[in-house]
């Protein structure tokens, strides 16, 4: 089964990624892997560590001559900030001074500070919740992401993202459709579909900075291309829908996953709710796609569809009451530095996401150990209900 950890510290030498389970033969693109990291790193409103870093991936294992081995792929990515902060993240530093520099002790309200210390006994150091739990983490799991967005590819699948809402502007209220997705510009401020929308956000970022405050919003993930097959609905923690829901809702600060028309179909009735199936040209397809692609847990070969509710950035320049754990006196949370917001990059973040789950459930259904393997069980397949006409599951590059 396609497997994937990550380690490392947000100011620690670099962020790793452990990816086990992809099969031998796959050729990766490098720049490809680079891409989404600096996606990721784009976007209004982020604070001034964005500055300092530039995302670029290294192999440290299961890659030769650009193609995967079928051995663990680990990948890296530096963390550029480190110099600034080596001696304080020093793995073997003892001397106290030092730890004692950049320390933490007034725990920050909506993030893991409080209950992180509790759970590990850092009261002395509230760093040492807080350098894991960040969303830096999110490098990682993008370059791993990207990886198996290239495998997709290999089999006609493609992953987007768009921003719909930024704090209480509502640009899009409903789940989107791949195409409205296809218009955001990644090098638009805030990756909305709407361009003419654009500076009006942006001056609103701007101005609930100015105050302070941050902002949150939801965004838009759209999968197309992925053959009907994938999940299971013949064991709870097999179903996809829930697959997707965790991975996604395990990002930083995401707080809502829906996936289709999920909270829309709940206010009304069972016939505007489903899907017609209805004979055509390419297929047995359907006239709606409220259920987001997914019935009983099993893709139904139209497009996955979710959206995510990111909350507002946790720290504020303006900061929130909160009390200091050494004298355990009332003492307004920490503050260094914060982005505004970081909606833009979430939808790089759960694209990628999406791709690991969408990926690990291809394997499980199409796996062999190498990719030769995978397309002729995944052409077998496609032969296999070629009698009941999905032409549409065709892809060009099988
Ligand atoms: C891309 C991204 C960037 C983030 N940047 C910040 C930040 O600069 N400051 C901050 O306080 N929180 C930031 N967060 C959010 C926190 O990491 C998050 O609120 C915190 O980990 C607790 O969230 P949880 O309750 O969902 O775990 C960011 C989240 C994401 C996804
Ligand atoms: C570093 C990234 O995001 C960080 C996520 C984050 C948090 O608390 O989640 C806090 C900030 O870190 P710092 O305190 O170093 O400025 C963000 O910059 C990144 O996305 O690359």
């Amino acid at each position: 089964m396609l497997s994937l950890i990550t380690a490392g510290e947000s100011h620690g030498p670099e962020l790793l990624a452990v990816l086990s389970g992809l099969p031998s033969g796959l050729r990766l693109s490098r720049e490809a892997i680079d891409r989404e990291l600096a996606r990721r790193q784009h976007g209004f409103g982020r604070g001034g560590r964005q500055k300092i870093e530039k995302d670029q991936v290294e192999v440290r294992a299961g890659l030769r001559n650009g193609v995967t081995l079928g051995s663990p792929l680990v990948l890296a990515i530096r963390n550029r900030d480190f110099e600034n902060w080596a001696k304080i993240m020093d793995p073997w530093e003892t001397d106290p001074a030092q730890a004692a520099r950049r320390q933490v002790t007034a725990p920050r309200p909506g993030h893991a500070d409080l209950a992180g210390a509790w759970k590990f006994n850092h009261r002395e150091d509230l760093r040492n919740v807080l350098e894991r739990a960040s969303a830096r983490e999110t490098a990682a799991r993008v370059a791993a992401g990207a990886v198996c967005k290239q495998f997709l590819a290999n089999f006609g699948v493609e992953v987007r993202s768009g921003v719909l809402a930024l704090g209480e502007k509502v640009l899009h209220p409903g789940p989107p459709s791949f195409e409205l997705l296809a218009q955001v510009d990644d090098h638009s401020p805030l990756r909305t579909p709407f361009p003419e929308k654009e500076a009006e956000l942006v001056a609103y970022v701007e101005a609930v900075k100015h105050q302070g405050d941050t902002l949150g919003g939801i965004v838009g993930v759209v999968a197309r291309g992925v053959p009907p097959g994938l999940g299971s609905y013949t064991q709870w923690d097999e179903r996809l829908d829930g697959q997707l829901a965790q991975a996604v809702m395990a990002v930083q600060a995401v707080k809502s996953v829906v996936i289709g028309a999920g909270w829309e179909v709940a206010l009304g009735p069972g016939s505007k709710a489903h899907d017609p199936i209805v004979p055509g040209t390419r297929g047995l397809r359907r006239s709606s796609n409220h259920a987001g692609g997914l019935e009983g847990g099993v893709t139904n070969g139209e497009d996955i569809v979710l959206r995510a509710a990111m909350k507002p950035i946790s720290t504020l320049r303006e900061p929130l009451p909160s009390v200091d754990l050494a004298t355990l006196e009332a003492r307004p949370a920490a503050y260094e530095r914060s982005d505004v917001t970081a909606v833009p990059a979430l939808g790089v973040i759960l694209e990628n996401v999406v791709a690991f789950v969408l990926a690990r459930a291809f394997l499980a259904k199409f796996g062999g150990d190498h990719m030769d393997d995978v397309r002729a069980s995944f052409e077998a397949y496609q032969k296999r209900l070629a009698g009941w006409g999905p032409e549409a599951f065709l892809t060009p590059n099988c």
